[in-house]
Order: structure tokens, then C-alpha cells, then sequence
């Protein structure tokens, strides 16, 4: 056996669909790290990006994954190591798999056991399930393959490869982030390498895809369960570690419980032999932030991600002086350059002066171009024609309306993505004009509650004071009418906060959520709320995931409903 071997862990952003360019990303890493490394490691369905969605009932779509694999397995001609890349497979069905190259052919392919069909997930949509297990012997060393959500069960396939001797686990993955995810996924992947007693490598995308972003954070453990190596959080990497397998063959000698355990799986073992010594890496440990660092970091690369894979050349946002286009404003200047986004203020006779201070200094502080159009010459038209003397919510949504009509029609001559504003507190209770201010191409802070809001401005600010401090300051307003503000409509935003977390996130009743000290009304009305508000949530914009229950894919309610609570 060998003292060491190295597997690269290549946490790389692929694009849905693009498979040529994902294909020529995934031969550039592997021929920078060949001559260092046996085995390369892709995330999981790297080929096609993640996920495909219904791409994946197109023929000619899995044509093509099957033609740019082919084209990698040619050029991996020249190549010493092996490469294992994820890729959507036909073989008499669909499986989502990893297939393990060498030398310029397929040496085998290993089929996802569990497919995820919950939360975001719809593998069972598209993919039929593996019942075998794949271990690679190279040079006696022994190392079990597995996709994914295979990994969440304690007894599935990684416990079939430990009883079969396995010295490292490998564990290929697009998992998709959600706040809290990441240090549940360290502890279970922790309990694996110690109740499997060997190594986990878990080699995860990052990036982002409509609604998701990938937070990479690749991970090695060791056979004591503590963390050996870690790759980048939300950023591409590549981590090249060195095992030792003896290490594990030490641990099982003292440490016999797999002894008493019995296999559930079939498994086929391919042997690989290779004449090749590569350098001991000392393994690499990188930071994992936390709080509203991750969050917010999350939030630019989503944004990034869903900016640069759409081709938009600008970003426009409307600027209002409240902390929401404030905090919006300054994610799209860190995710994308300030040169990339336009601020457009669009005052009408009820906009104060200190919101026009507010917007000016803002966009100074940021140095972005910053349009002013007036509206209420076209509010004033608008009334004209439809004749209408009264003041009522229409009204106050029409000057929402007349701000989206501007917004788009520069998006629309110049190319440039709307950023909505609207926050999950907001998006939750509908209270955000429906074509009006809840238009947009892409919500940034659509799954942000506005507590949170404050929290990731303050975060913000913390590093470059650029959203003036009268903004945390003066109440929330939409002031859309004179004197107007939030919370004369609704509860304020730390109680309904509190309400929607646990209706929403916990899944509480009506009765449970009072139970916990809140006043019946004031719950019995905000739910009223969010059920009134399902038919303006089906048309929202998409927006980024950041907690475990997102108005996207999570969230599939019935627009009709006559459920009472
Ligand atoms: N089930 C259903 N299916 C299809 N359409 C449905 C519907 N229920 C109502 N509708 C229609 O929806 C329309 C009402 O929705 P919409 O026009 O949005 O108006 P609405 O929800 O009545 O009012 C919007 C609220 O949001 C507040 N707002 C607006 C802008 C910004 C902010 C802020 O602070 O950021 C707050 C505003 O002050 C007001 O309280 C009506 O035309 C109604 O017929
Ligand atoms: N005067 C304005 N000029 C440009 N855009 C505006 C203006 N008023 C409102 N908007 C747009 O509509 C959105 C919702 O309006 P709102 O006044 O609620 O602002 P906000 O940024 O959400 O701040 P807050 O709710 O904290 O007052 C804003 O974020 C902004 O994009
Ligand atoms: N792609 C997957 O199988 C993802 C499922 C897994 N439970 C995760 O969220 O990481």
C-alpha cells in the first residue's frame, strides 16, 4: 500500500446548461493538478451544472451530456490521474452518476442511491435509483463512492464500504445553502468518519442558480472525526489532501465495532494501478463565516451568479432613502461593482426632503450613477384620465406602478436587471404593490426578513459606513400617502417577525403560536395575511434562498384555499 495518496477536491461553479464551457472548466483543473495528484474530484452533476431541472426530459439535452462526457474521457488520454465527475447518465434509464475516468476510458460508474425529493429537490422526477455500490483499490488503497444526499443516511452505502475495508469515503455534492446548513452538515459528516472510522472526503459545488446558491466549503474529516481539511467558503476552489490509509487499517485494529456489523449493499471493487509519486500536501484549513458575514456573503453570490450567467450588463435599482433599496443597493455594488449598478430616485409630493438627502448621500458614498425622474406629472395624467378625484390604496399602489414602469423601461432599452426591494416580511403579509414595487427581474432580499434587514445593514456599514445612519433611524415608510408608515398597517416588525418565523419556518398553528405569549388577534390577522398574500407570491420575482423554508421551490401553497386555521 501506498504511505500517501492525494485526491483533489475541485469546488468549481458550472453553469445549468452550458456543457461545453462546464467541460472545458473541468479539463483546465484537471490538467493543473495531474502531475500532483491520483485522484480529481468533481461536484456532483458538475457536467450539466445543478439543477437541470426539466432539461433533464429533453433527449437532445442528455445527448449532449453524453457527447461532452466523451469528449473529456478522449482528452483524459493524457492525463495520469483519475478523474470522478457527476454527471446526469442514460444507461437503459436516467441516473444521476459518477463516473470514474482513466486513461481515456470509462473505467466505471456509480449510480446515486438516494434521490432527494423534498425542499428544493425533485431528483425522483428525473432519475432512477443506484443499488450498488462502486469501491476504487488504487495502489490498496480502498475508496467508496457516493453522490450526495447518499451520505444523510447513517446506514446507507458508506457504511456497506466501511465494512468492506474502505480507507476513504467520497462524497460528490450540489448542496444547496441554507442558513444553519452548513455546521448541521460538518457534525453528521463528522459522525460518519468516526462511526465508519476512515476518512470523508465531501467535495461540494459553489456558485449560485436562480433561487440557490452553493456554498462550497468542501470538507475533509478524519478518522477521529475531526476536521482535516477545508476548502473556501463560496468561492472556487481547488484542495489538493494526502491520506494515509494506513492510518485507518491502525484505528479499525483498535477500534472493532464494524467487526459486529452486517453489509446491505452490493458492491464492485475495481482495482487501479499506478506508478506515480506525488508530493505530501500538508492539509489546508479555510475560515467558515458565520452570522450575517455567511449570509451576506451568500447574498453576493447569488446575485453575482444569476447577474453574470443572464448576461445583464447594469443593475437598476429605486432608490427610496429606506433601508431596504439602501441595503439592496449596497449588495449589488460588492456583488458586482459599483460601475454595474444605476440608483434611480423617482420623488413624488410625498417624498420628504431627508429621503432625497438620504438617496444622494447613499449613492455618493457608493459612487454609482444616479438618475432623478419626478412622477408626479404622470400621476397627476394618470388621475386625469381616469378621472378621478378621491385619494385611495390605488392610488397609493398607482405610484408604485408608475416607479416600475420607469424602472423596466430602462431595463428594457438598456439591458439592465430590476433589483426588487421587497423583504420576506413584506412578501410574506403582501404588503408590497403587486406590478408595482414587488416587480423586478430578481429580489435579493426576498427570503430576508426585515429584522434582518437591519442586522445585515448594520453588518454593512461595519465595514464602510455607506447607508447613512438616519436610515436605521427614521420608521419605515412607503410614503405613498402623507404621514404614512409600516406600521400603521402592520404589527411591528420584531413581533410579526416572530409570528412568521414560527408559522412559516416552524410550521406552527394558529393556537401553538398564541400559546407562546402572543396576542390572538394580531397572529389570527398576519396569517390571514399570508394566506391573502399566496396569489402575489406565485408572481414575485425570484429570489435568493437563505433560510431552510424559501418562497421559491420550498413553498408550494395553494392559491385557493379555504383552510382555516
Ligand atoms: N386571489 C387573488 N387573485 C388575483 N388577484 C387578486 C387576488 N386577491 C386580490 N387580488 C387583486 O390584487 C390587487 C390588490 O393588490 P395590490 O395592488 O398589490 O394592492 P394591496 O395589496 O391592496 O395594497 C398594497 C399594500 O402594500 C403597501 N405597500 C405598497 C408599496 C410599497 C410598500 C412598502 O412599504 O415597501 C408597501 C401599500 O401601502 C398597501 O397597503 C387587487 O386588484 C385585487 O383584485
Ligand atoms: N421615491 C422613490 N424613488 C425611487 N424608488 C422608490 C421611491 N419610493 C419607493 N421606491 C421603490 O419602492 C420600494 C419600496 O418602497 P419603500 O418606500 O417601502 O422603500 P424601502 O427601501 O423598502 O424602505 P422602507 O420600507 O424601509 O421605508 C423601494 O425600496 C424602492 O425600490
Ligand atoms: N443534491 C442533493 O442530493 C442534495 C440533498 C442534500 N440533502 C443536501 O441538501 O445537501
Amino acid at each position: 500500500m501506498e504511505d500517501h495518496i492525494n485526491i483533489t477536491l475541485a469546488q468549481i461553479e458550472t453553469t445549468v446548461g452550458d456543457l461545453e464551457l462546464n467541460a472545458k472548466k473541468i479539463l483546465e483543473v484537471w490538467d493543473a493538478v495531474d502531475e500532483n495528484s491520483h485522484i480529481v474530484v468533481f461536484p456532483e452533476l458538475a457536467l450539466s451544472g445543478y439543477p437541470p431541472e426539466d432539461m433533464l426530459l429533453r433527449w437532445d439535452f442528455l445527448q449532449e451530456c453524453r457527447r461532452q462526457l466523451e469528449f473529456i474521457v478522449n482528452a483524459s488520454k493524457k492525463f495520469k490521474a483519475v478523474g470522478i465527475i457527476g454527471t446526469p447518465f442514460y444507461d437503459g434509464d436516467l441516473y444521476n452518476s459518477a463516473v470514474v475516468i482513466k486513461g481515456g476510458r470509462m473505467l466505471c460508474v456509480y449510480h446515486k442511491h438516494f434521490l432527494p425529493n423534498y425542499s428544493v429537490f425533485d431528483e425522483k422526477r428525473y432519475f432512477k435509483k443506484g443499488d450498488e455500490g462502486v469501491i476504487l483499490e488504487l495502489n490498496g488503497a480502498k475508496i467508496g463512492l457516493s453522490i450526495c444526499e447518499d451520505i444523510w443516511y447513517p446506514d446507507g452505502v458508506e457504511r456497506t464500504y466501511a465494512l468492506a475495508g474502505v480507507h476513504i469515503l467520497v462524497n460528490i455534492n450540489a448542496s444547496p445553502y441554507h442558513a444553519g446548513k452548513y455546521a448541521y452538515k460538518e457534525a453528521f459528516l463528522k459522525a460518519r468518519a468516526e462511526d465508519n472510522l476512515c476518512y470523508v472526503v465531501y467535495v461540494n459545488m459553489v456558485g449560485g442558480q436562480d433561487e440557490l446558491v452553493f456554498d462550497g466549503r468542501s470538507l475533509v474529516i478524519d478518522p477521529t472525526g475531526l476536521i482535516y481539511a477545508r476548502a473556501k467558503a463560496f468561492e472556487e476552489d481547488v484542495l489538493t489532501v494526502s491520506f494515509e490509509p494506513k492510518k485507518v487499517s491502525r484505528k479499525r485494529l483498535l477500534d472493532v465495532r464494524l467487526r459486529e456489523q452486517k453489509a446491505h449493499y452490493h458492491v464492485i471493487s475495481y482495482p487501479i494501478e499506478m506508478s506515480k509519486r506525488c508530493p505530501f500536501y500538508t492539509p489546508r484549513v479555510e475560515k467558515s463565516p458565520q452570522g450575517e458575514e455567511e449570509i451576506y456573503t451568500a447574498l453576493k453570490t447569488g446575485l453575482k451568479a444569476y447577474f453574470t450567467k443572464n448576461h445583464f450588463n447594469k443593475a437598476v435599482i429605486g432608490l427610496s432613502g429606506g433601508i431596504d433599496s439602501s441595503l439592496t443597493a449596497c449588495l449589488a455594488v460588492d456583488a458586482l461593482g459599483k460601475d454595474k449598478v444605476v440608483g434611480v430616485f423617482m420623488p413624488s409630493a410625498f417624498t420628504s426632503q431627508e429621503s432625497k438627502e438620504d438617496v444622494l448621500e447613499l449613492a455618493e458614498n457608493l459612487g454609482i450613477e444616479l438618475y432623478e425622474f419626478p412622477i408626479d406629472s404622470i400621476f397627476k395624467k394618470f388621475r386625469e384620465v381616469l378621472k378621478v378625484d378621491d385619494f385611495s390604496v390605488a392610488d397609493e399602489n398607482l405610484q408604485a406602478r408608475i416607479r416600475a414602469n420607469l424602472l423596466f423601461y430602462l431595463s428594457n432599452k438598456y439591458g439592465w436587471l430590476v433589483l426588487a426591494t421587497s423583504n420576506k416580511s413584506e412578501v410574506s403579509v403582501g404588503y408590497t404593490t403587486i406590478y408595482g414595487d414587488m416587480a423586478g427581474g430578481f429580489a435579493p432580499l426576498k427570503d430576508i426578513y426585515k429584522t434582518l434587514v437591519y442586522k445585515l445593514a448594520f453588518y454593512r456599514n461595519s465595514i464602510k459606513e455607506d447607508i447613512p445612519r438616519r436610515v436605521f433611524e427614521k420608521p419605515p415608510s412607503a410614503e405613498l400617502r402623507h404621514g404614512q408608515t409600516d406600521q400603521d398597517t402592520l404589527p411591528p416588525y420584531d413581533l410579526l417577525d416572530r409570528i412568521l418565523t414560527l408559522y412559516i419556518e416552524e410550521g406552527l398553528s394558529q393556537e401553538e403560536i398564541v400559546k407562546k405569549g402572543m396576542d390572538v388577534q394580531t397572529v389570527k390577522r398576519v396569517i390571514n395575511m399570508v394566506k391573502l398574500a399566496e396569489y402575489k407570491r406565485r408572481q414575485a420575482p425570484v429570489g435568493i434562498k437563505i433560510t431552510q423554508r424559501a418562497f421559491g421551490k420550498d413553498w408550494r401553497m395553494p392559491i385557493t384555499n379555504l383552510w382555516r386555521e
